[in-house]
Order: C-alpha cells, then structure tokens, then sequence
C-alpha cells in the first residue's frame, strides 16, 4: 500500500454505488480502497460479484466492524439502504474515521421530515447536525475539513444545481417551480423487483412516486434556504428504459422579462471556476449520453416570452455526480485537495 495515499473502506461494495466508488478510485491520486465491506458476503472475492474488476483490485468482502474499519481505513464512504448510516456512522465518528454517506439518511435537518417521506425512523439530531449536506458546487466551502458528508441524492443534485442560480438571483418565483424528471433503471440499485425486470420497463415509460417521492423535501429544504423562504414544489419522477442518466426539466415564470442569453450569462457566471457545471450555448438543450461515465452536470436554457416561462434542463450520470463522483468530489474537498482530482474523465460517446 502507498505511504502517500490515504485508505478507503467501502460499505455496500457488492452495490452499483459502491463499484462505481471502486471503479472511480482506481484513477484517484491521493486515494488507496484499502477495504470492502458487505452485510451479507464475507469472505467472498470482491470479483465474484462484479467480475469486471477481476485482476484490478485483489480484495475479499468483509462484515462490518467499525473497530476493524479503523484499523484500515481512514475514511468510509457508505453505499447502503436507507436506515444503515443512521446506525453505523455514530460508530464509524466514535472510532475517528471520516464518513461520507450516499444514503439519503443525513439529508433532512428535521427528523420528523425524514420519518414522513423515508417512512423509518431518523438519525439522532447529533449526528444530523455533525453531517454537512455535500452539494459540491453550492456547499463546497463548508465540506472543508468535516468529518461527515451526506451526499446529495441524484435527482436534487441535477435539479437543484439547475435552479438554485435563478432562485438565488430572484429572477423566477419559487412558487411556480414544477420539475419533470426522468431516469434511467441503474437508480433503483442492483436489487431485482418487478419495479425495474426487463419485461416491465423495456418499450416503456412511467411516472412513480408522484407527489410522494422522498427527494421532494430534500429539494425544497436546499431551495428554501436560497430562496430564504419556505418553497414547495411538483416534482415527478419518470423510470425510462435506459441503464444510466438523469434528465431534469425544470419549469418556472420569470419575475422580469429575461432572454435565454441572460440566463445562459448568469448561470456561467455563477457557476465560473467550477469544473463540473457546463452550461450550453443558446438553442442547445443537453442529452444525458453527453455526460454520461463523467462527473459532469450539464445545463440548457429556454426562456419563452410568450408564457413568462423559463424552461431549464439539466443532465447528470446518476451513478457519477448522482453518486460516486460527487462522494469523491466532497472528498477532495474535505481534505483539501482539487475538487477535481481523479474525476477528470471525458464523457462516453456514444
Ligand atoms: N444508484 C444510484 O443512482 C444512487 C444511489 N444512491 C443511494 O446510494 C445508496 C446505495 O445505492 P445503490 O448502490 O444503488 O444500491 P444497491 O442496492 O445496488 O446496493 C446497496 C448495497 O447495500 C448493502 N446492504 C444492504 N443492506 C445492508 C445492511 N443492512 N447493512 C449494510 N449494508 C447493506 C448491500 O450489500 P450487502 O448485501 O453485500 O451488504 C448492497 O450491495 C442507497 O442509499 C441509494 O439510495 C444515491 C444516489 C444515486
Ligand atoms: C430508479 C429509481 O428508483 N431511482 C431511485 C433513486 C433514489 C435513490 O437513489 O435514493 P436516495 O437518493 O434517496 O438515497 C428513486 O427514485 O427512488
């Protein structure tokens, strides 16, 4: 093991977020995996459930024991159901490990919001309060030096870094936001269920979770606090027949009369010297395959004068920025580094 690296332990290795952290962190610089780490497999090659990383990483599953984590880790990254990190990551901070949690458990600051939407009981208000929500780009400065993160959901972080600017800038009401977002079956995690069998979604698309999905208040707790005033908002959610990817079309009436160009400069303006957010020139709406296998977010714009709406969509590879990649992205900035270090990847196409 390199001295110069620090220890990664992955917790739900045998799931698609935790080979997507294995995958990425073979390209990381300053990043060793040093530990994978399964409820249900112990003992077994990593390789036997993902095959793809036969001969790339050499490491047998192990059960979760926070006192073992330490004495190979220096920090977990946790790619597990709703309901694990809200146990584990006390356990994981009292042995002085760093956490980085993908679940939506540390998300909510209100318990009583995570039980409504989550449907399980919350984390402690302690832990909730030592977790810093790590929507890079918008919260990046305070990730610095914790030693918790709760990675933002996917469908949030492709909204709400395609709102959040307008918001901010007060240029369209918050009251009349409706989201319509759509995504590919990788989101659902590697579990099988009827929800996402072959027969079921191939040649279709449909709307689930409506008016019940539990990114809605994880959207309107970060828009609320640009916005400065509670925001409530319609968000729906579409399964398309695709493996990855995340398209989020976002629609809202402007406060005063705005081009597509002028959001096309407050946004690049905003968004200057962030290597993940591209915004797209006037008349170029973004396609999930041109980002996908990256960490990019990819932004268009349509601002219709004949409605007094902005139309606003937005791209992400939901296992990418929707997940690993902006776990590892926090990790960069958590400990000081490039935000960008072992992330620079060139989108697959086609
Ligand atoms: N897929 C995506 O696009 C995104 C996922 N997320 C979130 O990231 C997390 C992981 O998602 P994903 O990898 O897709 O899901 P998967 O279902 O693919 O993997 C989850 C893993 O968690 C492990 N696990 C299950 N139960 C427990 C338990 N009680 N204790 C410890 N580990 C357990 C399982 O491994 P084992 O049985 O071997 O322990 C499983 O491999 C989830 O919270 C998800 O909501 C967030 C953003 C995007
Ligand atoms: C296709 C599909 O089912 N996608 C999941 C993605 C959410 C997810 O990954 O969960 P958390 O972000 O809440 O942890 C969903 O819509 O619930």
């Amino acid at each position: 093991m390199s001295k110069d690296k620090i220890k990664a332990a992955i917790v739900g290795a045998t799931g698609y977020g935790g080979a997507e952290l294995i995958r990425l962190l073979q390209a990381h610089p300053h990043v060793e995996v040093s530990c994978v780490l399964s409820s249900s497999s112990s003992g077994v090659p990593l390789s036997a459930s993902f095959p793809h990383l036969t001969n790339l990483i050499e490491l047998e599953l192990e059960s979760i024991e926070p006192a073992n984590i330490k004495a190979k880790a220096d920090v977990v990254f946790l790619a597990t159901p709703a309901g694990v990190s809200a146990e584990l990551t006390p356990k994981l901070l009292e042995q002085g490990l760093k956490v980085i949690d993908l679940s939506g458990d540390l998300r909510l600051k209100d318990g009583a919001v995570y039980e409504k939407w989550y449907k399980r009981p919350p984390a402690s208000e302690d832990v909730l309060a030592q977790a810093v929500y790590g929507l890079s780009e918008i919260y990046g400065e305070s990730v610095v030096g914790r030693a918790a993160i709760s990675n933002p959901g996917c469908f949030p972080t492709a909204t709400l870094l395609g709102l959040i600017p307008a918001v901010k800038a007060d240029w369209i009401d918050p009251a009349t936001i409706i989201i319509d977002a759509k995504t590919g079956v990788s989101g659902a995690g590697r579990g099988t269920g009827l929800g996402t069998h072959y027969g079921e979604i191939n040649e279709s698309v449909k709307a689930y979770k409506v008016n019940a999905h539990q990114h809605i208040p994880e959207i309107e707790q970060v828009l609320g606090e640009a916005a400065g005033a509670e925001v409530v908002v319609t968000f729906t959610t579409h399964l398309i027949p695709m493996t990855r990817g995340i398209l989020s079309t976002m629609y809202a009436s402007v406060n005063e009369k705005r081009s597509t160009q002028e959001f096309i400069d407050l946004y690049r303006t905003f968004y200057a010297g962030r290597p993940f957010v591209r915004i797209r020139e006037n008349g170029v709406m973004p396609a999930t395959k041109e980002v996908s296998g990256s960490n990019y977010c990819d932004i268009g714009f349509s601002a219709d004068e004949r409605t007094g709406r902005v139309t606003i969509v937005s791209v992400i590879d939901n296992m990418v920025k929707g997940a690993a990649g902006q776990a590892i992205q926090n990790l960069n900035l958590m400990m000081g580094w490039d935000e960008a270090e072992g992330l620079r990847f060139v989108p697959m196409y086609p």
